[in-house]
């Protein structure tokens, strides 16, 4: 029976989801402050963590990153409002399994607590999908990421992928591999900002039996894992100074020298790292290496932001459908035409990813051919549906369109208001009255 536990302050919705969870057969310990997790944490052993992203002591997220630190850190669910998607998948980047946006569906929960206790702990080494499982898209932003996917492939030049959080990086990275002279060897793809500093090197590098507590035998590094093949550096600007420089030298002289071994191993490995955030500021603040920088900078990709792809979006749209329907026996065909001007209209923050979480919840949602929107989180479709007028009235249509642009605005910036009312060119207390104007206060 796995346990879990559960970090929530809101003491109704706690004893509801407890009673829920353990009439499912597990055993639930809760808490409803971070102090109090984290002291539950280190004195009990659990399979999974289900955090609330704001507590009145802190954030879902310290737990989050205290468990990380463990040698085998189990899952973590986060369970956030919608305005704080964002953040959830920050707390994704951060080694976080899954998260569901509040109000919490059972269903919903029920499914990402199963697929959590399956899963494998992170942090691991993937071989992910085939690339055969993704979709290229027709945009002309998708069609330039494409060509020169084909134009650097073949060579065997380090590739920094840059990107907001879940556009697709690890895709782009797997394409790469999958098109150069490596494709018979491995993809191994590692996500640097789930591991740690030893944890880290002996990863990457590998150790020998005795080299820290705890290593009970040898163990072969990632870099010896991909020999000949491609090895996938996730969240690169999370790497420690010290592995920065272990990996300088791996890339420059081509050995890894294991922790706790004076040898070192010869390695014949392709480098693709990936990152959120621009690398060059880390560069700048003397937080990443400017020789590692430019040694993995050899050709530069952008993995762009869902909205800036245009129709692509119903082309994720069907294909997460597919997938969604395959992995819980429904026969969802399409989406209702709201809810199509819903995700048209939709700022999508989280990318692909968070397309992918929302069809897959809507899909469970939904028994009949079409999704409507009750199937959507309900502050999604709240907040994306502006009235039109009917007639021609023009003070109504100029408001719509008033309303449509700060929601847009604000989704874009993930609720951050102040940076909302700068891009909006007005000033806070100008949108403040906006959004009480217009119905969006959360
Ligand atoms: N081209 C694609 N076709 C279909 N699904 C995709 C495609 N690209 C990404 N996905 C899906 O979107 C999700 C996010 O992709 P991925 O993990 O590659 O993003 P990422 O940019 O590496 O995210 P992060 O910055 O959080 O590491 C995954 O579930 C992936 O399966």
């Amino acid at each position: 029976m796995a346990r879990i536990l559960l970090v929530e302050d809101d003491l109704t919705f706690s004893l509801i989801l407890e009673n829920f969870l353990k009439k499912q057969g597990y055993l639930v310990e809760v808490a409803h402050r971070v102090k109090d997790g984290l002291k539950l944490v280190k004195s009990n052993s659990f399979q999974l963590l289900l955090l609330d992203y704001r507590l009145p002591d802190g954030t879902g997220l310290e737990l989050l990153q205290a468990c990380q630190a463990e040698d085998t850190p189990p899952p973590v669910i986060m369970m956030t409002s919608f305005q704080d998607v964002g953040t959830a998948v920050r707390a994704m980047r951060l080694g976080a399994f899954d998260y569901i946006t509040k109000p919490v569906n059972p269903d919903e929960l029920l499914m990402v607590v199963q697929e959590a206790l399956q899963e494998k702990v992170k942090p691991e080494a993937t071989t992910s999908p085939k690339a055969a499982a993704f979709i290229t898209g027709n945009s002309p932003i998708a069609q330039q990421l494409h060509d020169m996917i084909t134009l650097v492939a073949p060579t065997d030049m380090s590739v920094l992928v840059q990107g907001e959080s879940g556009t697709g990086k690890e895709y782009v990275a797997r394409t790469i591999h999958e098109h150069s002279k490596r494709a018979q060897a491995p993809f191994i793809a590692i996500d640097c900002g789930a591991i740690s500093g030893e944890i880290a090197n002996s990863e990457l590098f590998g150790h020998l039996k005795g080299a820290f507590t705890g290593a009970m035998q040898d163990k072969k590094g990632l870099f010896e894992a991909a020999q000949g093949g491609t090895l996938f550096l996730d969240e690169v600007g999370n790497l420690s100074y010290e592995i920065q420089m272990k990996l300088l030298r791996a890339l420059q002289e081509r050995v890894v020298q294991p922790l706790g071994s004076t040898a070192s191993i010869p390695v014949d490995v392709r480098v693709i790292a990936a990152t959120n955030d621009d690398l060059i500021n880390s560069v700048k603040n003397g937080d990443f290496r400017e020789d590692l920088y430019h040694r993995l900078n050899e050709f530069k990709l952008q993995a762009p932001a869902l909205r800036t792809r245009g129709q692509d979006l119903f082309l994720f749209v069907d294909h997460f459908i597919s997938q969604a329907n395959a992995e819980l026996d429904r026969h969802v065909q399409s989406l209702s035409p709201e809810v199509r001007e819903i995700f048209r209209n939709y700022g999508w923050p989280g990318n692909l990813r968070e397309l992918k979480n929302v069809v897959k919840r809507a899909v469970l949602l939904t028994p009949t051919e079409e999704i409507q929107k009750q199937a959507l989180p309900e502050e999604m479709y709240q907040l994306a549906t502006t009235p039109r007028p009917e007639g021609p009235d023009l003070k109504a249509m100029q408001e719509a369109n008033e309303r449509e642009l700060i929601l847009k605005t604000l989704q874009e910036v993930r609720y951050n208001k102040s940076k909302a009312a700068r891009l909006l060119n007005i000033d806070r207390k100008t949108l403040y009255l906006k959004l009480q104007k217009y119905n969006l206060l959360e």
